[in-house]
């Protein structure tokens, strides 16, 4: 059934024009004027966007003793219900488990998305086994592997193992993620506070300070460029993590960071409440900032050395943050955010000045379906590309409420926060999959997404690297090589 979007301002990362937008086959198959189809959206007065992406997200994930509480069913339902059309999760593989099996766990449990999705691999341990399975994981499209520097007798690889993880992934056209924290420094202040008797959710600040993620940042963009490979930086929150990434892009590296909504938004203050629960449903890695640091970040997004605004969506009960009554390290870590990205970064984006519309698209979905490789199928609005688009409206209001929200949790860390600019209508694969507080989309109708190796930035540096590789000097009457 062909849908005929009329009246609406078409925004993309790089334009904005009057036109209607007519879809069918989930494609978009026309933009112009007076376009009709079987059914008629009016966007008259409204903004007509790519559906957003949001690249870090756990759904369902085992984590700390426990599983994060919003599976693909209930994540992607508060995803569409915020204007995202596709999520990225991150396949766990237990230590000496196959990647490939870890694999078709993961299918296994994305079989209940609503909306379209697609997994990193995380490389979690590492040995032949790995080594031999990646490019298997590559061919079943999956272009990114994410390394752990914090997590220590976890999730935590060393910097050995991430350097030859990264070559592996320079080799096979894919780009490697971090989260980035040192993780030995981080287990030692946390044992040095609970001595000192610091046992609630403060502590997890204190034992987080930006330090650890400026040097764990700065590490794996020199072992990245020492290997060859692009490198995607995870929920960047501070200046000094930052600061590495801008250096690194000004001279020449390929090198992308991605800071949260929470992190723009939300600050350490939260930490501080007098309530144990309030403060703890607000742990993740890494915490909260200043204001400092967050101004940097929203520079970052609006001058280009920030790229991507993820959530990182691991929503945890109330119950399941009291694992850590008496030992703040036993609080399971992670925020939600799924439902709340595009409102909040418009309001306090847009609506101030800081982003203009165009670069609210780019932070939203463009610039991270380029680095996916999947643009222009995704991140779009243009003839052939999969009709996932939000119909936006800049002048809707809500006051947003756990009471009312599509994520399966109790709380919501943005309770009372006013928006100013909502997704009114949400088509995914060209279906009516939101409109006006209702999740159409059904259970299970999400598509894995499929991200071919060897994107454009691949390319680019392994062309430049092979150019300025090391290359012995022959010189004469000396045999080469000695
Ligand atoms: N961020 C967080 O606290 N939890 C989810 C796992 C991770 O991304 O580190
Ligand atoms: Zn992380
Ligand atoms: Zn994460």
């Amino acid at each position: 059934m062909a849908i005929a979007i009329k009246g609406g301002t078409i925004v993309t990362a790089d334009l904005s024009y009057q036109a209607d937008v007519l879809v069918d086959g989930g494609r978009i198959v026309e933009i112009g004027s007076d376009l009709s189809g079987d059914e008629t959206i009016d966007a008259s007065g409204a903004y007509v966007m790519p559906g957003g992406i949001d690249p870090h997200t756990h759904l369902e994930m085992p984590f700390m003793g426990t599983f994060s509480s919003d599976d693909f069913d209930t994540g992607t339902a508060a995803a569409l219900a915020g204007g995202t059309t596709m999520v990225v999760d991150f396949c766990l593989p237990a230590p000496n488990q196959s990647l490939v099996e870890a694999l078709q766990e993961w299918h296994q449990k994305a079989g209940k998305a609503r909306a379209d999705y697609s997994f990193h691999m995380a490389i979690t341990w590492w040995g032949r086994q790995v080594f031999d399975e990646m490019p298997e994981v590559v061919r079943r499209g999956i272009n990114t592997f994410k390394h752990f520097m914090a997590y220590k007798g976890a999730l935590m690889v060393n910097d050995d193992e991430m350097f030859a993880s990264f070559q592996r992934c320079a080799e096979l056209g894919a780009m490697p993620l971090v989260h980035a924290e040192n993780g030995d420094v981080v287990a030692s202040l946390q044992q040095k506070l609970l001595a000192e008797g610091n046992r609630g959710p403060e502590a997890h600040g204190y034992s987080r300070p930006t330090q650890v993620e400026g040097e764990a940042t700065n590490r794996a963009i020199m072992i990245a460029d020492q290997a060859g490979v692009p490198l995607y930086v995870v929920h960047v929150s501070c200046e000094e993590s930052h600061e590495a990434i801008r250096r690194a892009r000004q001279a020449g590296m390929r090198v992308f960071g991605e800071p949260l909504i929470q992190h723009l938004t939300l600050d350490e203050g939260e930490y501080l409440n007098a309530d144990w629960d309030y403060a703890a449903r607000r742990v993740m890695s890494p915490p909260f900032r200043n204001r400092k640091h967050q101004d940097s970040l929203w520079a970052g997004l609006a001058s280009g050395s920030l790229q991507v605004v993820a959530t990182d969506h691991c929503a945890f009960t109330t119950e399941q943050k009291r694992f850590g009554l008496g030992d703040f390290t036993k609080i399971p870590n992670g925020t939600g955010g799924l439902e709340d990205r595009l409102a909040v970064l418009w309001t306090k984006g847009v609506n101030t000045g800081r982003l203009t519309k165009n670069e609210f698209v780019a932070v939203t979905s463009t610039n991270i379906a380029k680095i996916l490789n999947v643009y222009p199928r995704k991140g779009a609005i243009l003839p052939g590309a999969d009709a996932d688009i939000v119909v936006f409206d800049p002048a809707a209001t809500k006051t947003i409420r756990a009471a009312s929200q599509k994520s399966a949790i109790d709380y919501n860390v943005f309770e009372g926060f006013e928006a100013k600019g909502l997704p009114k209508i949400v088509l995914s694969g060209g279906k009516v999959a939101y409109r006006d507080g209702d999740v159409r989309a059904e259970t299970g109708s999400g598509r894995f997404v499929e991200r071919p190796a060897n994107a454009p930035v691949n390319k680019a540096l392994s062309t430049w690297k092979e150019l300025v590789a090391p290359r012995p000097v022959e010189r004469s009457g000396i045999p080469a090589g000695v």
